[in-house]
């Protein structure tokens, strides 16, 4: 009341009012202003935390993605794409949200737990060392909990990434899926796998629980601990009431911030298996690099020569595919291999293109081996490769074929295209050269993609032409076209042709018979013909049918 009549007693003289009214200002001008300051910080915070963690992710990301690209082709063979892009898209989601939840939440508890601590300290060491006793407990019961967590967590991860590999390969083939009525089969299929994910996910959320229900008993019971000793040194007057009261607020703070950090634990395991998973693929280095080595300008001729090649794919390597091959391929020439199905005829292409390395011996393009040579360069300046499936992107038909080389200019992408007698028919569409083509080419014929792919190939004008099966997936009309602008591409260029159609095969320079990875037979079409050997016999039946040749 005295206080009240002091200040009643200000107003009473003049010019104090000043005074009053800035005393009564003073305080809440401090509080607004804490309150702004607050809401500035936390905007910073929020933005700052959440440009880190894209900004990690982003980083991540790309250097994954590159690190993918680099693999070596035998990496692909055994892994599915589901598997590897859930790495790039579900696994660094995962890292990301658990990185900003444990900065978020564990800056927080961190700093409450410091502060706290020293408050406590100052209020009784001997109390603070009792109540502390636990974090070290915590810790070493949390880190034992971790790494077993953590490998279920990892088990977990690869199991929704077999998940989604299911998925992604129905959704890719779907038309096969739809073919063969085998929507009900996948969906059962993937119903498995997402169901055992479920239970590893079961199980992990399990450890997790079961680690902050233990942690949150006791982290109770240490409060417990700490009342009853505040009550004996109370009764014992070794610390005042007050003191108690403020050891009890800033222990139970303690506490709170430490059953945080319990919480947090779940995102720590998620986030270490998340990022182990991303960073194993980063840290993977291919056998064979995509650049270095030498460059030959202005370009290499195009003469081929496999010096006892033996090889074996990485993925199956008790089953030799070549064993001892050799072969010589002069420049400007066309050389078919033919062979039953199976027989190594792809893997020689696939080996030229250094896809894969050989265990012995040698492959050389003019004398040089191709280990040697900068393979990105030989795949792009010395290498066309036309396959039977032409795989487009989704995109306009004039990115497709400038796919070939990609500083093309329009002009030259229509002079590839007309070369490989596709221009007609793009011009037929009401877009042109800027016609979507689809996912993979979806919407167009057989015989148009390859010809596309042709085109694409041609742009780069490469010294050596490899035609794998190029015109077996198409019907006889198509194959025409497609066969007239092979012819046409042929001129000039050293070409290997695997086919098994006598129409492609006939006008070759030399046609190899590969049996069990050798060279059992060796001649032009005549000579062969009358050896009445493999070749007479593989091609037995085209002959009898009036329109295979
Ligand atoms: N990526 C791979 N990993 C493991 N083995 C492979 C791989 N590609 C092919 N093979 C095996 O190598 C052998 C030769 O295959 P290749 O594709 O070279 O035969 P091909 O003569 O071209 O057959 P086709 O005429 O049917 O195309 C086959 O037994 C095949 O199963």
């Amino acid at each position: 009341m005295g206080g009240v009549i002091n200040v009643l007693a200000k107003f009473t003289k003049e010019g104090d009012s000043k005074v009053f009214i800035s005393e009564i200002k003073s305080p809440a001008f401090k509080l607004i202003a804490m309150y702004i300051g607050q809401s500035i910080c936390t905007f910073f915070y929020i933005t700052m935390l959440s440009n880190l963690g894209e900004n990690i992710a982003f980083k991540m990301k790309t250097d994954l993605f590159s690190s993918i690209l680099k693999q070596d082709i035998a990496f692909f063979d055994a892994q599915r794409t589901g598997e590897i892009v859930t790495r790039l898209t579900g696994d660094i989601q995962d890292f990301k949200s658990s990185f900003k939840q444990i900065i978020s939440g564990g800056l927080r508890a961190a700093t409450q737990i410091i502060g706290c601590s020293i408050s406590l300290l100052m209020i009784s060491p001997y109390m603070t060392g009792v109540s502390l006793l636990c974090i070290p407990s915590v810790i070493a019961i949390g880190t034992v909990f971790g790494s077993i967590l953590r490998a279920t967590s990892r088990k977990a991860q690869a199991q929704v990434e077999k998940t989604t590999a299911v998925a992604d390969e129905a959704i890719a083939n779907i038309r096969t899926v739809r073919a063969f009525a085998m929507e009900e089969l996948e969906g059962e299929m993937f119903k498995i796998e997402a169901e055992k994910a479920r239970v590893l996910n079961e199980n992990l959320g399990f450890g997790i629980g079961l680690f902050q229900a233990g942690t949150n008993l006791f982290l109770n019971g240490t409060v417990l601990m700490t009342l009853y000793m505040g009550g004996y040194l109370l009764s014992s007057n070794q610390l005042s009431a007050g003191e108690v009261m403020s050891f009890l607020m800033a222990a139970q703070t303690i506490q709170r911030s430490l059953a945080q950090v319990s919480l947090l634990f779940g995102s720590v395991i998620k986030g270490l298996a998340a990022g182990g998973r991303v960073f194993e693929y980063i840290k993977m280095e291919p056998t064979m690099p995509l650049r270095g080595g030498q460059v030959i300008e202005p370009n290499l001729k195009g003469s081929i020569q496999f010096k006892n090649v033996t090889f074996s794919y990485p993925t199956r390597k008790q089953q030799v595919i070549l064993d001892n091959f050799n072969l010589v391929v002069p420049v400007g020439k066309t050389v078919a291999i033919v062979g039953a199905s199976g027989n190594g005829k792809s893997t020689i292409v696939a080996l030229l293109e250094r896809f894969y390395d050989t265990d012995h011996g040698e492959i050389l393009i003019d004398g040089y081996n191709i280990r040697d040579l900068d393979p990105s360069w030989l795949r792009r300046h010395v290498l066309g490769l036309i396959s039977q499936e032409p795989i487009l992107f989704g995109t306009t038909i004039l990115e497709n074929i400038r796919y070939g080389k990609p500083d093309a200019s329009d002009e030259q992408v229509k002079n590839a295209a007309k070369m490989a007698n596709a221009d007609d028919f793009i011009s037929n569409f009401p877009q042109g050269y800027e016609t979507m083509v689809g996912e993979r080419g979806a919407t167009l014929s057989g015989g148009q993609k390859q010809r596309i792919a042709i085109a694409r190939a041609l742009l780069k004008e490469p010294r050596i032409l490899l035609l794998d099966e190029a015109t077996s997936a198409l019907d006889a009309e198509s194959e025409k076209i497609v066969q007239a602008a092979l012819d046409k591409a042929r001129k000039g260029r050293t070409v290997i042709v695997i086919a098994h159609r006598l129409s492609t095969i006939r006008n070759a320079d030399v046609i190899l018979v590969l049996h069990r990875g050798k060279i059992v037979e060796m001649g032009t079409h005549e000579e062969l013909q009358s050896l009445k050997g493999y070749y007479w016999a593989l091609t037995y039946q085209q002959q009898h049918q009036p329109d295979a040749a």
